[in-house]
């Protein structure tokens, strides 16, 4: 099959790049100034499994011909309208589009787009970031890559491309319930990205300050009140061991969002916490810790224009 990676970031650049290094045909769609940068240094991976850098395969927009099999789409949020442009003449009648962004607004967009029979369920739990060099730093040994058909999509594509993705240097997981796995990670990464960059440390010390864990528990809870009020249809274990592992004292995690924040980056606030924001108040759900923080990562954002 042949595999398109839009954007070469931290994630695309990171999936990418295994699924190169295990002789899947990968082609990333770049843009001019990453994709000079790229012929230049190569795909560095700075990674805790060994580091490698490899020659990719790079392509632009005005160079895209042919359509392709599967389109793995990793850029931000922000960066969304006009991916999905850039790759509109890539996208055929058989091609299966998985979106890796956080939150859940996007898989609309993109089915609105492309037709719901393009798009497949996506995910990734990894901590990565770019490094000075355009070097792609996995912070930690987590990369996992989950895929599987959304409500209403029944392709056996599915089956092939599974098999493209396994055995490729990191964790896959072929969901048969990739709804309820966007919803928990959106849980997941919502709280995460709204303690730490309010409290503007990692949850170790959140959890060490006065409060600290009650704030963590509270925020999750708003989140899963919305989730719920959305559909989300709980899973009482998944629940439970997200609550323990944001809230271990022990373990000192950020997000993606968090270091984008602390580096004066901008941030996928409308994606990540608008949105939830926003579901809450059309379902009638109450949420005043993220009103908080959306006015908060706002306020950062008017900042840094
Ligand atoms: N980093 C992490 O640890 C995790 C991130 N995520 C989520 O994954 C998504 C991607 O994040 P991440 O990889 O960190 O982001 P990055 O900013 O590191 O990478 C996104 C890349 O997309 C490229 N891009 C944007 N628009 C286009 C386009 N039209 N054509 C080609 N390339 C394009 C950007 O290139 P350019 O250089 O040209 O701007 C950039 O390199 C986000 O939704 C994030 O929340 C999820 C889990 C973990
Ligand atoms: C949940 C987490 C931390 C891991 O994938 C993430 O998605 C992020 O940092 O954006």
């Amino acid at each position: 099959m042949r595999i398109l990676v839009v954007g070469a970031g931290a994630t695309g650049g990171y999936f990418g790049a295994r699924l190169a290094l295990a002789g899947r045909d990968v082609t990333f769609l770049v843009r001019e100034k990453r994709c000079a940068q790229l012929q230049k240094t190569g795909l560095m991976l700075k990674s805790p499994y060994g580091d490698v850098t490899l020659e990719p395969k790079l392509v632009t927009a005005q160079q895209l011909s042919g359509t392709w099999d599967v389109i793995l789409l990793t850029v931000k949020s922000f960066g969304l309208e006009q991916a999905m442009a850039d790759i509109a003449p890539a996208v055929g009648k058989n091609t299966l589009i998985i979106p890796i962004l956080n939150g859940m607004r996007h898989i609309e967009t993109l089915q609105e787009r492309f037709g719901k029979h393009a798009v497949i369920g996506g995910l990734c739990k990894i901590h990565a970031t770019l490094g000075e060099q355009g070097e792609i730093i996995q912070l930690s040994r987590l990369h996992t890559l989950f895929y599987g058909n959304l409500p209403g999509n029944n392709s056996e594509r599915l089956q092939q491309l599974d098999a493209q993705l396994r055995d490729c240097g990191f964790d896959t997981v072929f969901s048969e319930a990739i709804q309820s796995d966007l919803w928990e990670k959106w849980l997941l990464l919502s709280t995460l990205g709204s303690v730490t960059c309010l409290a503007r440390g990692n949850t170790q010390q959140i959890a060490h300050a006065p409060g600290g864990r009650e704030f963590i528990e509270s925020v999750f809870a708003e989140v899963l009140a919305v989730i719920e009020a959305c559909g989300y249809q709980r899973r009482e274990k998944v629940i439970n061991s997200t609550r323990e592992f944001l809230t271990n004292p022990d373990t000192p995690l950020t997000s993606s969002m968090y270091r984008d924040l602390t580096h004066g980056f901008t941030i996928e606030a409308e994606q990540i916490i608008g949105d939830l924001v926003r579901r809450a108040a059309q379902h009638g759900v109450v949420t005043p810790l993220l009103n908080a923080v959306n006015v908060h990562l706002n306020v950062y954002l008017q900042n840094r224009a």
